[in-house]
């Protein structure tokens, strides 16, 4: 290396920041005090952003973090503090509170006792100046772009075969609306599959990409809502007026408008006055059009014309990355097994889904511990106890292991012994005869096999029960425990 090579070198490095050599030192009392899985949980996402004085600002990636480390490490964050700063130093902290924006919110807590969250404020909602609308401000009142909400994104929806193509309709038509085939864009699923998800994240973009479009994203029972109120206060053609002048309309849910004539009636002149002007609708329903009973035949006839598309429930892998992709928003790391253990045990659907990851991030908190696959197994016990008394795999192992009198561990275990063999090909049979998880699943959930050797199981039980009364007499006495 030449002198003027090691001038250029020695001229990047960057002096070290005061914040950093602070927040380094807090770190170190940090450390030494508590488990190495929760430092890297919990303190290795914070950025220290600034030192004012004494007073250190740490940006933490959530508000659920932000809550955890209040519940929990508040009295170590004053020792870390008293060492690096001493006992006058104060904390603050700065959450992001849309990891997609990048926008913060200052939230400042003087450790250990004080502190002064600034609570979001309501949306503005304002008749939009756009349409020159008069309507009162009630909740059902005519709005624009204000039903949307930000946080439905094409960035954090996932894609995957379960809706691929109801995905990528929604970008083109999200990209050029009003001017592809797909008008209208009818997308239909079960419930909490990521139907509003996914037509709002088209509305955000429309928003966010033409300034001159007008948006508007409603639920049928809003529409209804508004439309009845607008025949009792007589401006039906006010009601009308503004819908005509959309430029792109959202509407939510409409097997909600079955039965409803006069509504139906309403909205089909809406939709043929939209669609002649080439302007965007965008549906949701909870079924295919074909099945939509009570609603009129030429509205079905026309919900047809653009394309229909359908979401799925998600598979295995879709689950893990939806997992994944919450945990990041909200800033928490969670050991893959546990992620897996989830995304097996929760096949239904995405709601339930991030119900099962909230729950398990509020458990942990409440209880104090690590998020680790037992919390996760004891969360959705309690869940499925509490909500739908169905038989889970766990119950089908414990109830399979108690009555043979071995161990759940001999159960999931590699041993060939016939006093394993027996009981856990029994237990995948029930499990297969019980659950709705596939094999692939079945198999994980004992010691990781793969979903072969469960067909192979299934089909072991089937014959022993063709062959032998005890088998038979078992297999009674089993299924009598889940029904
Ligand atoms: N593919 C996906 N990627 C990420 N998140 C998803 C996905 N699908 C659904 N979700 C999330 O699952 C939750 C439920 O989705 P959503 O409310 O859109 O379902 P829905 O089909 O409209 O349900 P409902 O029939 O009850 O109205 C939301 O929090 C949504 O963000």
């Amino acid at each position: 290396m030449t002198p003027d090579q090691l001038s250029i070198t020695l001229e990047r490095v960057a002096p070290p920041r005061e914040v950093d050599l602070v927040w380094g030192k807090c770190l170190h009392v940090i450390q030494e005090n508590i488990p190495d899985q929760s430092f890297k949980t919990w303190f290795e996402p914070i950025r220290p952003l600034k030192l004012n004085g004494k007073v250190l600002t740490i940006q933490v990636p959530s508000q659920f973090f932000y809550e955890w480390l209040e519940d929990n490490y508040v009295h170590l964050l004053r020792k870390a503090l008293d060492f690096s700063i001493g006992r006058d130093g104060l904390l603050e902290y700065s959450i992001i509170v849309d990891p997609g924006t990048e926008r913060h919110k200052p939230r400042t807590v003087n450790v250990p006792t004080v502190k002064t969250p600034q609570n979001s404020k309501p949306d503005n909602f304002q008749t939009d100046p756009r349409l020159g609308s008069t309507a009162p401000k009630d909740q059902d009142s005519l709005q624009l772009d204000t039903y949307l909400n930000p946080n439905y994104s094409f960035d954090n929806f996932i894609e995957g075969d379960c809706n691929r193509l109801a995905r990528s309709a929604g970008f083109a038509v999200a990209q050029r609306p009003g001017l592809t085939s797909f008008n209208p864009l009818m997308v239909y699923g079960g419930v909490g599959l990521g139907k509003t998800h996914l037509v709002q994240a088209i509305g955000n973009y429309i928003r966010n990409h033409f300034e001159d479009k007008v948006v508007m994203y409603v639920s049928s029972e809003k529409f209804t809502n508004q439309f009845i109120n607008s025949i009792r206060n007589n401006v039906l053609q006010d009601f009308t007026d503004f819908y005509m002048k959309v430029d792109v309309l959202v509407i939510d849910d409409v097997q909600f408008l079955s039965g409803k004539e006069k509504t139906q009636d309403t909205f089909f002149h809406i939709f043929n006055h939209l669609h002649q002007l080439g302007k965007q609708i965008i549906m949701t329903s909870d079924r295919p059009p074909r099945e939509l009973q009570g609603l009129q035949d030429r509205l079905l006839s026309r919900f047809k014309w653009g394309l229909t598309a359908d979401l799925q429930t998600p598979d295995f892998e879709t689950r893990i990355a939806i997992i994944q992709k919450k945990l990041q928003a909200e800033g928490i790391f969670i050991e893959y097994d546990v992620i897996e253990y989830v995304a097996h045990s929760v096949n239904t659907n995405v709601r339930e889904l991030e119900g099962v990851i909230i729950s398990l991030m509020a458990q942990a908190s409440l209880t104090r511990q690590n998020i680790d696959v037992e919390l996760a197994k004891n969360t959705l016990k309690n869940i499925v106890m509490n909500e739908e008394k169905e038989v889970t795999i766990d119950t089908i192992q414990e109830i399979v292991a108690d009555f043979f009198t071995i161990s759940i561990a001999d159960l999931k275990s590699k041993s060939r012994k016939k006093e394993n063999v027996y009981p856990r090909q029994l237990a995948m049979f029930l499990a297969k005869e019980f659950t709705d998880l596939p094999l692939k699943s079945i198999g994980y959930h004992f010691g990781g096999r793969d979903h072969s050797t469960v067909i192979h199981s299934i089909q072991c039980v089937n014959e022993l029960m063709g062959s032998d009364s005890d088998v038979e007499e078992t297999i009674l006495k089993l299924r009598s425990y889940f029904k």
